[in-house]
């Protein structure tokens, strides 16, 4: 996508903590403060970042777009407005569509969706192994060399569970530094039918549960083969105490392995299922309290380093059942901002340079996306990739208003405290609720 033709003017916003002005000119932050009010020509676009915070762009690892395959669900385009909506600039899109992203062609087709669309940059995920079977590996090297440049490769919604397999993925990913993310869940400590946390309420609730143990032996034995292969690991929705345990362990032994929690995973717990709304089923499943106040921790003291909101729109026909029956995943990309400032910020457990290194910098950084300006600093001759936050503002979730396709939002009727007041892809302004002087680039 190209860079608007005029100059864009955020007025007042702070940056890392002192307030002032920043031009952007051809995508590019071209001056800050006195000199970028002095530099604008004509008549620049305005943001009015008066009390405001302005940090890079917000980029998500972990997103399902349904295109191809379930557009009923979701479409890159409606995925891309429902990220700039939530403050994001890049999103990686997960390879479970249909077809899958096994492919240099498909992981192609996803990134020129994403460019129609224009919103957010959409780097696709390809997958491990062919239709996610879990036995032959995918074009991983012809992925990575095609225009999409992939470099982040996942089952995500199966886990690469034969170890075989894995070891053998890590090594050919490994020759271009590529990492995979793992669902890290052993699919032969539960049934197939699992859809809980398996503890004392699926006990009451009847339902087959996941034990913690399934999740921490595949960190534990990803972790192993990252030592074994000296290729990245990044372990997708962490979400026990156990699993966070082996994370710290396998960062004390040097494993290049990285984890990544949800919002949903850090601020929602399995108590929500007793209602058996299936708004709540998700995979991993919600945990209880325990589990709950081990990733807060963990993600603050950078054990964990990065939220990813495994945004995991559905139809309603494939949501509206029986808790056993309906799809798994829950909405993420509008409200993770709210979500995780709420929880860790206003709390006083992170700040909210803390807040931008786990959504921002090192999300960028863990997808290769830093060299094309996204995460890290806001300075002069960066890509303007930046979203404009309050942090006092209060927002009530209202399911019905999305910008996804999907309405299984389970944070439904909630307040948070931390609004996304503009995003900004390469100097355009791809979402702003609030009147610039030029509607025409409002989105
Ligand atoms: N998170 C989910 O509950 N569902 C994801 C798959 C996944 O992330 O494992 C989906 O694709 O719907
Ligand atoms: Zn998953
Ligand atoms: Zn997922």
């Amino acid at each position: 996508m190209s860079a608007p033709d005029t100059d864009l003017l955020i007025a007042g916003a702070r940056v890392a903590g002192g307030a002032t002005d920043v031009l952007v000119r051809g995508g590019v932050v071209v001056a800050l403060g006195a000199e970028a009010t002095a530099e604008a020509k004509g008549e620049p676009a305005r943001l009015d970042g008066d009390g405001l915070d302005l940090l890079p762009g917000l980029v998500d690892v972990h997103t399902h777009l349904r295109e191809p395959g379930r557009e009923d669900a979701e479409t890159i385009a409606t995925g891309s407005a429902a990220a700039a909506a939530g403050g994001f600039t890049a999103i990686l899109a997960m390879a479970n569509t249909t077809p899958v992203t096994d492919t240099a062609e498909n992981a192609e087709r996803v990134l020129d969706l994403g460019r129609a669309a224009g919103l957010v940059d959409v780097q696709p995920i390809g997958a491990v192994t062919k239709d996610l079977g879990g036995s032959e590996l995918a074009e991983l090297a012809l992925m990575h060399r095609s225009r999409a440049a992939v470099t982040v490769f996942s089952d995500d919604g199966r886990c690469v569970a034969d170890p075989r397999v894995m070891r053998r993925a890590l090594e050919y990913v490994r020759a271009f530094d590529g990492v995979i993310s793992q669902h890290a869940q052993d699919p032969d400590l539960a049934g197939p039918s699992a859809c809980c946390d398996e503890g004392e309420l699926s006990g009451r609730l009847g339902l087959p549960g996941w034990p913690a143990a399934a999740e921490a032996s595949i960190i534990a034995r990803d972790a192993e083969l990252s030592l074994l292969t000296g290729a990245r690991v990044h372990v997708a929705h962490v979400t026990t105490a156990e699993g966070v345990e082996v994370v710290r362990w396998a960062k004390a032994r040097g494993a290049r392995l990285t984890a990544e929690v949800t919002p949903h995973h850090l601020a929602l717990t399995s108590d929500l299922l007793r209602g058996y709304d299936p708004v709540y089923k998700v995979n991993p499943p919600l945990r209880p309290d325990e589990d709950v106040a081990a990733l807060r921790a963990a993600l603050a003291d950078g054990t964990i380093d990065v939220v990813a909101t495994d945004h995991a729109p559905h139809a309603r026909h494939d949501k509206e059942h029986a808790f056993v029956d309906a799809a798994f995943g829950m909405l993420g990309l509008e409200t993770a901002f709210a979500v995780v400032h709420d929880l860790m910020v206003r709390t006083g457990e992170m700040t909210l340079a803390d807040l931008t290194r786990v959504m921002s910098t090192a999300p960028a950084r863990l997808a290769g996306l830093s060299a094309a300006g996204h995460g890290g600093l806001i300075e002069v001759g960066r890509p303007a990739n930046l979203v404009l936050v309050d942090t006092e503002a209060p927002v009530t979730v209202d399911a019905t208003r999305s910008a996804s396709l999907a309405r299984n939002n389970p944070w439904h009727g909630r307040t948070f405290t931390g609004a996304v007041r503009a995003t900004v892809l390469r100097g355009r302004i791809t979402y702003s609720p609030q009147p610039t002087t030029d509607p025409e680039v409002t989105a």
